[in-house]
């Protein structure tokens, strides 16, 4: 069965801790596809600091050439906050029922997901997969918690099923995040090796993040 990981995000800006996650997800879950999804409004956060379309920018300058992985702007293309619920749908429609999709969330985000517009229906678009990331253990809600426990499965089960699923994996765990990159950035401190350069180089050109 094709099987697509769809990973979204503010990606203000994408780091290295976000891409090696996508490129260690596609491995491990041997997806054919990795989808990146920009947010273009996110629920349950602050307005980001770059454009949507600086955010864009840097999230394909950062995987440009990168085998299997592929932006995704349609988030970006709809003046409405970006429910994933909406976009799933909106995915399901075009690709059919019969491959497998995988919502790729971080534990920060997933301890949220009891907030998210409509979440009980994610499962039933597509399996999700839960990233380990430093600092954040998964404390889940406890509706989500015993929606994704009796959905639980082995990640060699994801490829298989076109959703329903549920798994958790720990990848190499890089304790970047975004704003800790911002913060850096408006205190006149390198980035360098957090995001890749031709982020940065952007970064510069359009002097973003600036005091
Ligand atoms: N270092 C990381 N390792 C694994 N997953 C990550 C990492 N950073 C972010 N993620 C996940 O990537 C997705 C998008 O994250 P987001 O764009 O909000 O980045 P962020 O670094 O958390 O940003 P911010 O610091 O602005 O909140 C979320 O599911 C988040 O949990
Ligand atoms: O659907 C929702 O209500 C919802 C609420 C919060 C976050 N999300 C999605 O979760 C992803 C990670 O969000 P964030 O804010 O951690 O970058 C991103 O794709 C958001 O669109 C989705």
């Amino acid at each position: 069965m094709r099987h697509i990981a769809i990973f979204g995000g503010t990606f203000d800006p994408i780091h290295n801790g976000h891409l090696r996650s996508a490129v260690e997800v596609r491995e491990e879950l041997a997806a054919d596809e990795l989808w990146l999804l920009p947010s273009n409004r996110p629920p349950l956060r602050d307005r980001p600091t770059a454009s949507s379309e600086q955010r864009l920018a840097m999230v394909m300058a950062a995987v440009h050439g990168e085998p299997g992985v592929r932006v995704d702007a349609r988030e970006l293309l709809r003046d409405t906050p970006s429910y994933t619920v909406d976009t799933l749908s909106e995915i399901r429609a075009e690709v059919g029922e019969d491959i497998a999709l995988t919502l790729v969330v971080g534990s920060d985000a997933l301890n949220k997901l009891h907030q998210w517009h409509d979440w009980q229906r994610l499962l039933s678009l597509a399996n999700i997969l839960a990233l380990g990331r430093p600092d954040y253990e998964l404390q889940l809600d406890a509706a989500v918690a015993d929606q994704l426990g009796k959905a639980a499965c082995d990640k060699s089960q994801l490829g298989l099923q076109s959703r329903g699923g549920f798994c958790e994996l720990k990848l190499v765990q890089l304790a970047i995040s975004a704003t800790d990159i911002r913060e850096r950035l408006v205190g006149g401190q390198s980035v360098r090796y957090l995001l890749p350069d031709a982020v940065i180089d952007f970064i510069n050109q359009q002097q973003l993040y600036r005091r």
